[in-house]
């Protein structure tokens, strides 16, 4: 690992209010030269807030940032360009309706003059291979047509491009949440490279074993404030989680695939398209993983699930109403002008009426049982959805489809960016409510995610090309599947 050369920025008694919320509360911190800071804490810690700070993208109430050998009080977005801090957002920031190459552009007001669409091109391709060989972005795709995982690659590539100036400190705030094993991997390897050249990073994950496998230095944040700080090797997985709960879970780090011995039940969701592969069924009460590389068709097949509960799709044949938990919760999530409340209860509408109207009682006691069972951190669920951090947002969503009695429940990558703590208690919920019926079909980018689920079917190319159970549930039974079906092909 490389060694400490100086300090890239340090910030000290950095505060921060949202109203009531004190989301930063005098926080110290120092990033050395070439090292990789590991951030971590629970859902609302105040880790992307922290970081905002840095970006120049958020004025903090009080305190001092340290940076290129000079003190401020704040930091501009513009000055923050100036000396190479970059960011990769959770809520990822590209401009929709831009293509990759212009997106680019916008971060390299140098690119000018005939022909700096294809200059920016070739730099963000270049950065693209770099980083992610073998990938499939164009520089003249639409941000809008790329899937969530494509869509991050280009942002973290962008953030890693150089027109003039040097990079100094680059920030990636849950970089893997939509990326699959193989692409987070190709990431966090690029990474400890450019650590090399004297690029600082701060990597914030709820993947502890990323976090302990690529950083140098570790720093846990607890409602608002840094409660440790230290070499990687003075932490494991259990004393993180410790810290970030306040050791409210000290036993529930891993779990195993409960071995269930379940009758055959009636059958939930029975797919047979032609061209699409294997046949695919779920039985009431079955946790069913989606599986494979990230965009391999996984989301697209639980959209035409969820269009077949409604109306009559060739192949296709769902039993009972189906709810959808979304993972690119930007696009398909929230209702982003509405409140938590009203996120969680607008797919339970039918059962929150009185007569001909909504019942507002009802609506409030809907969204207070499933806010406290999801742990959602805001001071009063009337408070808008915005207001929450993006884990939390995401906990809204779960409650939204859970809260609902639909019989089929599919989920898209549903976790990204929640705490390890709220996973868990996640986790306990499907398998209780699979338990007691229910059917999901979660397609995860997460491997351990794969050991809570009954079955495994692996896509390829839009296709189902392999059906685990049991012990073959395994990171090298899915790779297996997909290579199977490349012989075969
Ligand atoms: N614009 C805002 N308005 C009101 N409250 C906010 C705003 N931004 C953040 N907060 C609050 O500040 C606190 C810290 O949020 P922050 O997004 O920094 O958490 P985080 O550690 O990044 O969480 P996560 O792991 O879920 O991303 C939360 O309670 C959040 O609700």
């Amino acid at each position: 690992m490389a060694s400490p050369q100086g300090t890239a920025v340090s910030l000290s008694g950095v505060s921060r209010s949202f109203g009531a919320v004190r989301a930063l509360s005098g926080v110290d911190l120092a990033i050395p030269e070439g090292q990789c800071l590991g951030l971590v804490g629970h859902n609302g810690a105040g880790k992307s807030t922290l970081m905002h700070v840095l970006a120049g993208t958020l004025r903090p109430d009080t305190g001092q940032i340290a940076l290129a050998g000079e003190q401020h009080d704040r930091i501009t977005v513009n000055l923050a360009q100036r000396l190479g801090i970059r960011c990769v957002f959770q809520e990822l920031s590209l401009c929709p309706n831009l293509t990759v190459a212009e997106n680019t552009r916008i971060l390299h007001p140098s690119i000018r003059g005939f022909g700096w669409r294809r200059k920016a091109g070739r730099l963000i391709a270049a950065m693209l291979d770099r980083i992610f060989p073998g990938h499939d972005i164009s520089p003249d795709a639409v941000v809008a047509d790329l899937s969530i995982g494509r869509r991050q690659m280009v942002e973290i590539a962008r953030a890693f491009t150089v027109s003039q100036g040097a990079l100094r400190l680059v920030i990636l705030d849950e970089p893997t949440s939509s990326l699959d094993a193989t692409t987070a991997r190709q990431l966090l390897d690029f990474m400890r490279g450019a650590l090399k050249s004297g690029v600082s990073c701060v990597l914030i994950s709820h993947m502890m074993g990323e976090i302990l496998n690529y950083s140098d230095l570790i720093a846990v944040m607890k409602n608002g404030q840094l409660v440790a700080s230290g070499p990687v090797g003075q932490f494991s997985s259990e004393s993180l989680v410790e810290l970030m709960s306040g050791g409210e879970h000290p036993d529930r780090t891993a779990r195993q695939r409960a071995a269930r011995v379940r009758a055959e039940t009636a059958i939930s969701v029975r797919a047979e398209e032609p061209g699409r592969g294997l046949p695919f069924i779920a039985r009431q009460g079955e946790v069913i993983g989606l599986a494979g590389l990230s965009g391999h068709g996984q989301t697209d097949f639980l959209v035409r699930v969820f269009e077949a509960a409604r109306a009559r799709h060739p192949g296709l044949s769902v039993s009972g109403d189906v709810s959808f938990v979304a993972g690119d919760r930007q696009a398909d999530g929230v209702f982003p002008l509405w409140s938590i409340a009203d996120n969680i209860g607008v797919a339970s509408l039918p059962a929150l009426r009185n007569g001909l109207l909504l019942s507002p009682g009802k609506e409030k006691d809907l969204s207070d049982r499933w806010g406290r069972t999801m742990g959602i951190k805001a001071p009063s669920l009337k408070d808008e959805i915005l207001s929450l951090s993006g884990g939390n947002q995401q906990k809204a969503l779960f409650a939204r489809a859970l809260s609902t009695r639909s019989a089929v429940v599919l989920m898209d990558d549903p976790m990204r960016g929640v705490d390890i703590n709220t996973k868990l208690d996640v986790y306990d919920i499907i398998a209780q409510e699979a338990a007691g019926g229910r059917t999901f079909l979660w397609y995860t980018t997460e491997f351990e995610e794969l050991e809570y689920c009954d079955r495994v079917y692996v896509f390829q190319n839009g296709r189902i090309v392999g059906e685990l159970e049991g012990e073959q549930i395994t990171e090298a039974g899915v790779i297996g599947s997909s290579f199977k079906d490349k012989e075969a092909a």
